[in-house]
């Protein structure tokens, strides 16, 4: 046991920087640190907010121990006067899926950005003390992606002044809303709205749908939990529902309208803002998604290094630092190195790519609330790309991080089945990532054909502005060294990025109509898009490294990941990087050289690189991912925990075991 402990330590004595520091540009700023290092005590610390082992519980006790968790968490901002900053840390180091992520994180960012300030000035501070509990019903049972395509209605009745909210047929039916199946009040329902005959299209609602005195379903509501998800734990513990109605009236003004209104008179009037403003709530959290990407994957790289650090297979016997000949650990294996480092790299990657995403939509918010909407396509195209990249790179990581610890990994007390079982559907809620990633290729295939009307790209697509120069440059790579060069890694990847977007641009000229010809390409198109978002995380990574980073060594170890991030995409695709002649098969084989360089180089770093997302035990769930590494001692410790283990000789001996080798033995007698 203390070997193991002395293990960790000794690696950590291995670092060349400042973990401290380190933590700080981890968290984005002193302040983040300070803050979110506090309440992630202060929630470790207290036993209210236990994890016990969820894969165990059933479904009625994990959404019960969710409800308690989330009243406890609710008590405390209050008891301890927690700013609102606090209190989202609250929520999310206690990191129990409940009703309440989706209230703060889709229902109160729906009425703000839809609804008028009179609107807001009487919901908000409903929801914002929790007089109501709110959801997001928008998709339906026959309609997810196409959000034109949605049925329910909400239809003007001028006579008494209301929407009569209806689903038609079984397939509108809402479908999948968090909080909605057992707890929700209220719900910002999309539906077609009709006034005068006509239909406007997809419009959201307020609408009520439990009683506040004994929370039984409004006249014409009926609701229901949608049945288990994926995985025991992860998000069994959320009621995802469904819901119909059935002529269920709403007063008018619970239209929101912010974007367009009905008057009193059922006449339907614009505004002057953009009718994808209704979407809002969609752009705001797909950022805050980015983010989350960074944190699961960061979680599972932290558990599957500490333990790569400690497991031991084969190799030639080594003296540990007691002179006692010990197996090779796993992490020395180049294999290892190959499928890990990559991962740590990319979670480095997302986080600042995620900050960076985090200031552009906060430079939306300023812009819209001056009228200048010039920079929403951009920030749509971004959030929906960097959602579909860094969710779907994530998931598939934290997978990988599964097997990277072996069989351990396999088991719940490893904590990865439940990060991944939580996680993977992040790559299908707030938009599924290929549908998103359409998105991004029609924006790009927009702002392509603006080219040659002399329109300036601007933001994350003014590399496209020097075209000529990216479509014929040559990669001036001659050496492993070259590759570390951030000029020359950005000029590889805009020429890949360009290069396919345009061989896109030009292969839909040649089909009958652009629907045709995007439904064709439609493969190539998500490749451009793919090609556009990981230039935007390498290129916000490079900029990163020019900023003024203080702390002793902790620019080099980002410099260090930086190259890794970059090198490794190009290994993963080379095809796209050849085909276009990005680079050619010489500079790839460098690259690869000094991605295994890197690897070398970060070896005894990584350790205290996951020591710098400052996670706590708590928070990490993780027996493999222990801080101080002590895993055998706690594994055997977890498994007598078992319910299995509540008794020596199992339930169901007597009936089914006991009976069976008594007529076997007897059957041998015979
Ligand atoms: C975009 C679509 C795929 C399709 O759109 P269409 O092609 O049909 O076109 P439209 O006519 O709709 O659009 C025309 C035009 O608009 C552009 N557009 C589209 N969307 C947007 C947008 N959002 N913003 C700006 N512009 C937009 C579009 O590109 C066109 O432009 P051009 O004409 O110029 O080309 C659309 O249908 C769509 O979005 N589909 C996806 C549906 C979807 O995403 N649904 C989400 C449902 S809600 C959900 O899934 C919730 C899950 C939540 C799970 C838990 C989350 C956990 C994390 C929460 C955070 C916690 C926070 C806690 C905070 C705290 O605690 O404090
Ligand atoms: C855990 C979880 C929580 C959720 N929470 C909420 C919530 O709170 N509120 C809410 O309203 N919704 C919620 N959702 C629903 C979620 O937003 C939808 O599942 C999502 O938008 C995808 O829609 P869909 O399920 O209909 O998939 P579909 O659109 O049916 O996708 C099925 C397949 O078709 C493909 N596909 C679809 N359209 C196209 C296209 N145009 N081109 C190419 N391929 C296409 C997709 O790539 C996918 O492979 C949640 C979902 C999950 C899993």
């Amino acid at each position: 046991m203390e070997r193991i402990m002395d293990h960790l330590a000794h690696e950590r004595s291995k670092a060349q920087f400042s973990v401290e520091e380190m933590k700080i540009i981890w968290a984005g700023s002193l302040h983040a640190f300070q803050v979110s290092d506090r309440i992630a005590r202060l929630v470790a610390s207290d036993p209210g907010f236990r994890k016990d082992n969820r894969a165990v519980l059933s479904r009625k006790e994990l959404f019960k121990s969710a409800l308690r968790k989330a009243a406890y968490v609710w008590k405390r901002i209050n008891e301890l006067a927690l700013s609102e900053e606090e209190a989202s840390w609250l929520r999310f180091y206690v990191d129990e899926l409940a009703y309440a992520y989706i209230h703060w994180g889709m229902f109160v960012p729906a009425i703000k950005g839809s609804a008028t300030e009179e609107q807001q000035q009487k919901w908000l501070p409903l929801a914002n003390n929790m007089q109501i509990i709110g959801t997001y019903a928008q998709t339906e049972l026959g309609h997810g992606s196409n959000v034109r395509g949605l049925e329910t209605t909400a239809t003007f009745d001028q006579e008494t002044d209301e929407f009569i909210i209806h689903s038609p047929t079984l397939t509108s039916s809402k479908w999948w809303p968090g909080g909605l199946g057992k707890v929700a009040t209220h719900a910002v329902v999309y539906a077609r709205l009709i006034t005068d005959g006509q239909d406007y299209g997809v419009h959201g609602f307020l609408v009520q749908i439990r009683s506040l005195d004994d929370h039984f379903p409004l006249p014409g509501v009926t609701v229901g939990d949608i049945g288990m998800k994926f995985g025991s734990g992860a998000f069994n513990s959320i009621d995802n529902g469904f819901l119909r109605f059935n002529h269920v009236r709403i007063p008018r003004n619970q239209m929101l309208m912010k974007v367009s209104r009905v008057t009193r008179q059922g006449k339907y009037v614009e505004s002057n803002v953009p009718k994808q403003l209704l979407y809002g709530a969609m752009v705001y959290v797909r950022q805050i998604i980015v983010a989350d990407a960074s944190i699961a994957l960061s979680r599972a790289v932290c558990i599957a290094t500490r333990y790569s650090a400690v497991r031991r297979q084969f190799g030639p016997p080594h003296e540990d630092e007691n002179g006692k000949g010990v197996e090779t650990q796993v992490i020395d294996y180049k294999t290892q190195q190959s499928r890990l480092f990559p991962l740590l790299a990319s979670a480095y990657a997302f986080r600042f790519v995620g900050e960076w995403l985090k200031w552009l939509y906060t430079d939306l918010i300023q812009k819209l609330e001056a009228n200048d909407f010039s920079t929403l396509p951009e920030a749509h195209a971004c959030t929906a790309g960097l959602k579909s990249l860094t969710t779907s790179a994530a998931a598939d990581g934290i997978k990988e991080c599964w097997k990277l610890c072996g069989g351990h990994g396999y088991l719940s007390s490893s904590g990865l089945p439940e990060l991944y079982a939580a996680f993977v559907p992040a790559c299908t809620y707030e938009g599924d990532n290929i549908v998103l990633l359409l998105q991004v290729s029609r924006f790009l295939m927009k702002t392509i054909s603006q080219l040659q009307t002399g329109k300036k790209p601007i933001g994350t697509t003014a590399y496209m502005a020097h075209v000529e120069h990216l479509i014929q440059c040559r990669c001036t790579v001659q050496k492993a060294e070259d590759w570390l060069n951030p000029s020359v890694i950005l000029e590889a990847f805009e020429a890949r990025a360009i290069r396919l977007s345009v061989a896109c641009a030009e292969n839909l000229t040649k089909f009958a109509t652009p629907l045709q010809g995007f439904s064709e390409l439609s493969p190539d198109l998500v490749e451009a898009a793919v090609a556009h978002c990981q230039l935007i995380v390498v290129s916000k990574f490079i900029e990163k490294l020019q900023q003024n980073i203080e702390g002793n060594g902790v620019k080099q170890q980002l410099e260090t990941l930086c190259n890794i991030y970059c090198l490794n995409l190009i290994h993963k695709h080379l095809g796209d990087f050849l085909s276009t002649g990005s680079i050619s098969p010489k500079q790839a084989s460098l690259a690869s050289d000094q991605l295994r360089s890197r690897y070398s180089k970060l070896r005894s770093n990584v350790i205290a690189l996951v020591d710098a997302f400052n996670y706590t035990d708590h928070f990490l769930g993780s027996v493999l991912g222990r801080y101080d590494g002590n895993v055998y001692p706690k594994l055997y410790e977890e498994a007598w925990k078992d319910p299995l283990n509540d008794s020596i000789v199992p339930d169901g001996y007597h009936e089914y075991i006991q009976p069976l080798l008594k007529q076997q033995l007897q059957n041998a007698r015979l």
